[in-house]
């Protein structure tokens, strides 16, 4: 090393001894902000006036200020932190969610809970704020109860069926030889039910027959064109006699008649009802005179013109009519109404719809409405004049009270009592299932209608009139109710026992169509010839025969003739007699399919137990079905009333043979045709 070098290095040392003696010194002097810590960072070293062993006034204040700095820093540096965390760091874990305090809770039972986690992190150097304030919540949209069954019936029911009358079927009245009971029947009529068997009336009999022949002869009248008589409709169970009791009053009345004019009116649903109806009306009012005619459209239309109309030619403004009374069905009635001359319903006394709720769900080409227009008077416009140079005085044309208007040479003489001249025609309805749709009933246009209802005793009258509007059917008390649920594999099988071993012979089976009928007879035929060809019984054969809409009226009749005299053992039929038949000695009834709804159900059950006899009513149910049956029959409030009966594959087995048997021979006919 150099002098000069050693030079400079004793002068460092002397600079630096300096500059720790100045630093000595400036620690003695107590600095003015000493709770901040002495610290000559950011003091430039080389810019310091310090020179001597004392800090001066101008070096004090440096220090002040520079720690005034850094104390602004460090606040500048916390807020920062505070406001915006840095990214850098850790994210905060989320926090729980906060549980209101029970008092919060309880306060507010409907708030929504409002989660904190989005909140910010208190911070621990400033008080915590208070818990955010509840949101005041509103209610959560809920669906209002559907009202009840029994609620929505009751609503707008029609003013006269709440007012209906009802009647316990155990009413009967013993048919004396003179009007003692008040029925209004005269002596012959008496004595004809007498020939006939009939030494009471029944429920419905009894409470119809004085309404409809009242004890004033002139209510009895053929027309009552200022004294309208009130429409009736009857719900009476199955089998209670109600066609008795619109044929009886019909007959009494009409007999009075001296002309013959179409003046009764009974439209039924099918054309075997038609027969049996015409059958009744023919026996009852045998001796009277009364013609009666059908209309059904089983013969041509000609030949059915000419039995109804006897005079086709002129143009006769009253009518013309070979009948007193007529039965047929809707669709034909209509065809005469359109296309028959002088086929007149002014002279109607009474129009009677059986099965009411049945023909007023089909609409027929609207028939309702046509018949109705029909019975009502035409305006004077609709008159159709005489041909020039004569006059309808005095042809023989007479028109009824209410349409004489449309004579336009008869005179008329006007006075103060001008009352309108109404038709005279009185409907009866008459249903064991009788509609209670206010739509329906309005249709009708009836007249100051008053209801009749045979039902079982409830206690409550109003309670018996909302079965009628719930549709819950009143059964005949001697009707006793089972079903059997099987594998729909084993229901022919079940069908054999049933037969065989609870002997439900003299029964319907009704099946769910015409081929399913077919199918089960031919099946029923194979099982009774592999049974009597293993010997398996001693006694007869069981016959069954198919009773469907395939066959030609002849057929039918036929079969119903063998059936009615025994010959036949079991008819299988469609729903096609399932209403009105009655045919006293049968004594089973099977739904082999089960029946599609409460209506159905009733009126099958309804072929026996009738007239006070007792029968069976069996419904075979498949498993699938079970539960859409049993729901049925709850909402119809019916469910206790069928009995369960089961039938083990043990009982099943002794026939399972032969039902192998029938099954492989009725294939083979299948597979040959
Ligand atoms: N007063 C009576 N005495 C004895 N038998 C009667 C009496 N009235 C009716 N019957 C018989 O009762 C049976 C059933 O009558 P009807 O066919 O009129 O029943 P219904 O009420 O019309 O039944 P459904 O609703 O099934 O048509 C018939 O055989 C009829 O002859």
């Amino acid at each position: 090393m150099g002098a000069e070098a050693k030079q400079k290095t004793k002068a460092k040392k002397r600079y630096l001894k300096a500059k720790k003696d100045r630093r000595k010194q400036r620690k003695a002097v107590p600095a003015p902000h000493a709770a901040d810590g002495p610290d000559d960072e950011g003091v430039d070293e080389g810019s310091g006036t310090a020179s001597g062993s004392e800090l001066d006034s101008s070096e004090a204040e440096q220090v002040k200020a520079a720690a005034d700095e850094k104390a602004r820093r460090k606040a500048k540096k916390a807020a920062k932190k505070t406001s915006a965390p840095d990214e850098t760091q850790e994210p905060e874990r989320p926090r729980k969610r906060r549980r209101l305090s029970p008092e919060i809770a309880n306060a507010a039972p409907d708030v929504v809970d409002v989660p904190l986690a989005a909140s910010p992190p208190p911070d621990r150097r400033t008080p915590t704020p208070p818990p955010p304030s509840t949101l005041p919540a509103f209610p959560l949209p809920t669906r209002p109860d559907a009202p009840a069954r029994a609620e929505l019936a009751s609503q707008g029911l029609d003013r006269a069926l709440a007012r209906a009358q009802l009647v316990d079927p155990g009413v009967s009245t013993p048919l004396g030889a003179n009007d003692d009971d008040g029925a209004g029947l005269g002596e012959r009529t008496r004595g004809r039910l007498r020939e006939l068997g009939i030494t009471e009336l029944f429920a419905v009999q009894t409470t119809l027959l004085p309404l409809l022949l009242p004890a004033d002869r002139l209510q009895r009248a053929l027309y009552l064109p200022y004294d309208s008589p009130r429409d009736i409709c009857v719900s009476a169970p199955t089998g209670s006699g109600k066609t008795l009791a619109y044929v009886l009053p019909i007959i009494e009345t009409l007999s009075a008649r001296i002309v013959t004019r179409l003046r009764a009116l009974i439209v039924l649903p099918t054309r075997d009802l038609v027969t049996q109806v015409r059958e009744t009306f023919e026996e009852v009012g045998k001796g009277r005179g009364l013609k009666v005619g059908t209309a059904t459209g089983q013969h041509s239309f000609a030949h059915e013109q000419a039995q109804l109309v006897a005079d086709k030619s002129s143009h006769l403004q009253g009518g013309s009519s070979k009948v007193d009374i007529l039965i047929c069905t809707p669709g034909r009635l209509i065809d005469h109404l359109h296309g028959t001359p002088n086929f007149s319903l002014q002279h109607l006394r009474f129009m009677v719809i059986d099965e009411a709720d049945r023909l007023l769900a089909q609409s027929f080409q609207d028939w309702l409405a046509q018949v109705l227009v029909s019975t009502r008077p035409p305006p004077a416009s609709d008159a159709i004049p005489p041909a020039p140079g004569t006059s309808s005085i005095p042809c023989a044309d007479a028109l009824a009270p209410a349409f004489m208007h449309l004579l336009p040479d008869a005179p008329t003489y006007h006075t103060d009592l001008d009352e309108k001249k109404e038709p005279s025609c009185q409907k009866l309805l008459f249903s064991a299932t009788l509609m209670s749709d206010p739509g329906k009933i309005a249709a009708l246009e009836l007249r100051d209608p008053q209801y009749i209802v045979v039902q079982s005793p409830t206690g409550d009258h109003a309670e018996g009139i909302l079965g009628v509007a719930l549709e819950q059917f009143s059964m005949p008390a001697t009707l006793k109710e089972h079903m059997v649920v099987c594998d729909a594999s084993q229901k022919p099988l079940v069908l054999f026992h049933l037969v065989h071993s609870h002997d439900v012979t003299n029964a319907l089976i009704f099946t769910k169509s015409t081929e399913s009928t077919l199918r089960l007879v031919r099946l029923f035929d194979f099982f009774e010839t592999a049974s009597a060809a293993a010997g398996g019984r001693t006694a007869k054969p069981v016959i069954a025969r198919a009773y469907s809409s395939d066959l030609s009226p002849a057929e039918r009749k036929t079969i119903l003739d063998q059936f009615k005299a025994r010959e036949i053992d079991i008819l299988v039929c469609s729903d096609l007699i399932s209403r009105g038949i009655d045919i006293s000695h049968v004594a089973h009834v099977v739904s082999y399919d089960v029946p599609v709804d409460m209506r159905k159900y009733v009126h099958r059950a309804g072929r026996t137990a009738r007239a006070g006899r007792a029968g069976d009513a069996w419904t075979l149910v498949e498993e699938q079905e079970a539960r859409y049956f049993k729901n049925m029959l709850r909402i119809a409030g019916h469910m206790d009333a069928v009995g369960r009966v089961r039938v083990s594959d043990k009982q099943l087995a002794a026939l399972s043979p032969f039902y192998e048997s029938a099954l492989r021979s009725l294939k083979e006919v299948y597979a040959r045709e």
